[in-house]
């Protein structure tokens, strides 16, 4: 018997990937780049343990066993079994060759802690956290460096660029094997420690239009993504990149806002349209205009992925104003909880030509929660105390 446990964190993409090249590798039709979040306020954790005495392979999520035939999940448990190394040991100190690996069953058990399907990126922390816990397993990092987040892309897209922490590009790539569309590391957790993020949970609910469907819907029929693929990324990412690593918020968030614009106006060209912001996402998109336009600078950046949840970056020394903003219309009734170490106490109250400049009466509910997070570190390896798996039963732990 072996055991592993790792966690992963989730990631917002500040230039968006939407449009498949290959369907069958999951490569994209443009690069993209995204900030990994903290894990201590948003991750995954997987534990897997691997045995000969279990039947079957078999994966429970928050609880629930799902079924392991799940294409993506075979392709992963597929591209990893290739992966694995005569490195492993079990329990017992014995050597595990690669060899020995297809009479081992895995019981996999992965818990999000926060909601799953509902545009916060579970499947990019899920998928990746389940590549992280085989490499483990396997013991497959020494002898193919590099090479796992192509895994963790067929499992989701998004996924290849949650095994690393800071600021990470996927490398769309050009070979017919998809072997170079890589996830790569720009600039790692501690390079931009006052970046802070301010997500506003609008809806903690699954989405209508999986990011898997709507893309392949807006590739069939919005000119603007094959314009946007060839002719706006690029130069997008160059110019984020270059500001990421010089810290200049002011470039950071205009390329972020209007990133996300164009990617939600790719949907609306989608032939039927695809609305995944709302009202209340407007609302933000409003509020955040008028902040930078009140204080003449850009200090707040939105981003929306396939839903109507809000990420709004600032830089730590203007969060407690951004929150006051935020909590002044969307909190009237001090219920909100905010995730995370901010303490609502430390907001700072909005100036009163700022609130009359808002347009905003939201009712109370209309945000579900908030988080606020730092920019965080890429998978890691747990403790065998944090496993999520009874070893006795081989079943999660109650
Ligand atoms: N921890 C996990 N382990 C394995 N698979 C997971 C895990 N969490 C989520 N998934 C898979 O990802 C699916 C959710 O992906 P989906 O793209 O619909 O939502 P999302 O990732 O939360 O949103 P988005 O990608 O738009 O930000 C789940 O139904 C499940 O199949
Ligand atoms: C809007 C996005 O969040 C889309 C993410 O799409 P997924 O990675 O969920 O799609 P699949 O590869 O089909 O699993 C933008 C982004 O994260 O770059």
């Amino acid at each position: 018997m072996r055991s592993v446990t790792c966690s992963t964190p989730t990631n917002i993409a500040v230039i968006k990937y939407w449009g498949k090249d290959s369907v069958a590798l999951n490569t994209p039709i443009n690069s993209s780049v995204s900030v990994t979040l903290n894990q201590k306020q948003l991750k995954t954790v997987t534990s897997i343990v691997a045995s000969p005495t279990f039947d079957a392979d078999r994966i429970w999520l928050n609880g629930a066993e799902q079924d392991i035939n799940n294409k993506r999940i075979q392709v992963v448990l597929q591209e990893m079994r290739r992966l694995a190394t005569d490195k492993a040991v079990d329990a017992d100190g014995k050597p595990i060759r690669k060899a020995d690996w297809p009479s081992y069953k895995l019981h996999i058990v992965s818990i999000n802690t926060f909601p799953t399907a509902a545009g916060l990126a579970s499947s990019a922390a899920g998928y990746a956290c389940l590549v992280a816990a085989l490499i483990e397993l396997f013991a497959a990092e020494e002898e193919y460096p590099g090479q796992f987040s192509a895994v963790a892309r067929q499992g989701s897209g998004s996924a290849c660029r949650s095994l690393d922490g800071g600021f990470v590009r996927w490398e769309k790539g050009t070979k017919a094997d998809g072997s170079d569309s890589l996830a790569v590391q720009v600039a790692d957790h501690k390079h931009w420690p006052e970046l802070e993020a301010i997500i506003c949970v609008v809806n903690d609910k699954e989405k209508d239009t999986s990011s898997t469907s709507g893309m392949m819907t807006s590739k069939d029929t919005s000119e603007l993504l094959g314009f946007r693929a060839r002719e706006v990324v690029d130069k997008r990412l160059r110019a984020i990149e270059a500001a990421y690593k010089a810290k200049d918020f002011a470039t950071f968030g205009k390329i972020t806002m209007m990133d996300s614009n164009q990617f939600h106006a790719t949907c609306l060209d989608t032939y039927p349209p695809i609305f995944y912001m709302n009202e209340i996402s407007r609302a933000i998109i409003h509020m955040v205009h008028k902040y930078n336009d009140s204080v003449g600078a850009v200090q707040a950046a939105y981003t929306f992925d396939a839903g109507p949840n809000a990420v709004i970056f600032v830089q730590k020394q203007h969060t407690a104003e951004v929150m006051g903003l935020l909590l002044h219309h969307f909190d009237k009734d001090a219920s909100l909880e905010v995730r995370g170490d901010f303490d609502k106490k430390s907001a700072v109250a909005p100036a009163a030509d700022l609130v009359a400049a808002v347009k905003v009466n939201a009712a109370p509910g209309s945000l579900k929660m908030m988080y606020h997070t730092t920019v965080g570190e890429g998978r890691k390896v747990l403790d065998a105390s944090e496993s999520l798996i009874d070893l006795a039963t081989g079943l999660p732990r109650q």
